[in-house]
């Protein structure tokens, strides 16, 4: 399967094209507008999300609440575009109109204004911002949302949540099983399931806007029920971890990842790192612990795949850092109209469908058939198969 995706932050609309989704799938706009929801809540959000209400149009590739196999159309309306129209708009302007076009000439640290503008020649770096923004993510977790029913049909579930914000951590053991996780994530403000840090995390972010500043923070994604070798240990690009840790990192202000105990791997001996392997009649293999995080050799272990990724503070402050202008090459304080302070809480959405794609990606290619009664019979029987093997 392969999804490419279009549209500007305050242009009129955001669109993606999925291809290879297998026929039979069923799916409702229901099932995606429950995902942007989600994406839009949390706290530390700027006044944006209050001004959206992500709802996506089904524009192809589905009839009567069933995929048709071929290419899914989805489209989320940008309702800010009305305010817009004028310094978005997709007709040539005159030369003497240029002024009312407000360019933006002061480019943000972190952000893409700078190097984007240079890369592609536009010294109105708003073409640049236009397209860097996370605005786009609205249409990653539309693509996950139907990632997300090819798996919930294979009996796969997954959840994204939030670990830590600015230096306050959940305690990891704080949920019974996947489904409580999901519950406790969806009452949470800031998608954290351990209630007990949930007002510190809070006081991170009021203090952080507060003093003009923004903050950063770890996100969660476990995945379960995924049968054993998704993925390949014989190619390079054929390893699911790598291409994990690629849409991880590819979701705005992702600076890294890491697959169960990550990089604290380093500091333990051997021992104490690699799971030990059970069998069980009737359940087949599984592991005494979880530390690689369901990886062996870029394939699927059977356990739960437990990946997260880190988030660098958001880029635009109110708290002006330095910067030059690229007209007058003077230095200057940057002064903004609105930003989000924090948005690890919808980053954790992003992650759980980005995540949700690439795992599904990698069995709809595997057990590789158009239809998805007959993917499902497929992997029921290398469940099977690996149960006794
Ligand atoms: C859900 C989400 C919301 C974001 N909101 C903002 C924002 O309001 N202001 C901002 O400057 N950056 C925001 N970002 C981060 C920027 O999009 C990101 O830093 C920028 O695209 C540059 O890319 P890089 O940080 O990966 O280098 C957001 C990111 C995500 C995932
Ligand atoms: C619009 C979204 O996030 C935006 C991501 C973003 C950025 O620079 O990444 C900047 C902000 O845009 P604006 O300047 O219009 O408020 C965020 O609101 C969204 O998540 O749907």
């Amino acid at each position: 399967m392969r999804y490419l995706t279009a549209g500007e932050s305050h242009g009129p609309q955001l669109t993606t094209i999925i291809e290879g989704v297998p026929a039979g799938l069923p799916l409702t706009a229901e099932d995606i507008n429950t995902n942007l929801a989600r994406r839009q809540k949390g706290y530390g959000r700027g006044r944006r999300m209050q001004i959206e209400k992500d709802q996506v149009q089904i524009a192809g590739g589905v009839r009567h609440g069933k995929t048709l196999g071929s290419p899914i159309a989805l489209v989320v309306e940008n309702k800010d575009w009305k305010h817009w129209t004028n310094i978005m708009g997709i007709e040539p302007i005159k030369e003497e109109e240029n002024e009312i076009k407000r360019q933006i000439s002061r480019p943000r640290p972190g952000h893409a204004d700078l190097v984007g503008g240079i890369k592609y020649g536009h010294r109105d770096m708003r073409n640049v911002l236009e397209r860097s923004s996370a605005r786009e993510t609205t249409v990653r977790v539309a693509a996950g949302a139907v990632a997300k029913k090819i798996l919930s049909e294979l009996g796969i579930q997954v959840v994204g949540h939030v670990l830590e914000i600015g230096g306050v951590r959940a305690n990891e053991v704080s949920y019974r099983s996947l489904k409580d996780l999901m519950e406790k994530t969806e009452k949470s403000e800031v998608r954290c399931a351990d209630e007990t840090v949930e007002k510190k995390m809070m006081e991170v972010i009021d203090n952080a806007k507060a003093n003009g500043d923004s903050i950063g923070g770890i996100v969660e994604v476990v995945v379960e029920g995924v049968p054993a070798g998704v993925g390949s240990y014989v190619h390079y690009d054929r390893k699911l971890d790598g291409k994990i840790a690629q849409a991880i990192v590819s979701i705005n202000a992702f600076k890294g990842v890491e697959f169960g105990i990550g990089f604290e791997a380093a500091r333990r001996f051997g021992s104490q790192v690699h799971d030990e392997i059970v069998w069980e009649k009737g359940k087949g293999y599984s592991r005494k612990t979880n530390r690689l995080g369901g990886f062996e050799g870029g394939m699927t272990t059977g356990m739960p795949i437990v990946v997260r990724g880190v988030m660098k503070p958001i880029p635009t402050l109110y708290k002006p850092l330095q910067s030059v202008d690229i007209e007058t090459k003077e230095p200057f304080q940057a002064s903004i109209e609105r930003s989000d302070s924090c948005a690890v809480p919808a980053a954790a959405v992003v992650a759980e469908a980005v995540v949700a794609w690439e795992v599904a990606n990698a069995i709809v290619e595997q057990f590789g058939v158009d239809r998805m009664d007959l993917i499902k019979e497929n992997v029921e029987r290398v469940r099977e198969y690996a149960r006794d093997f």
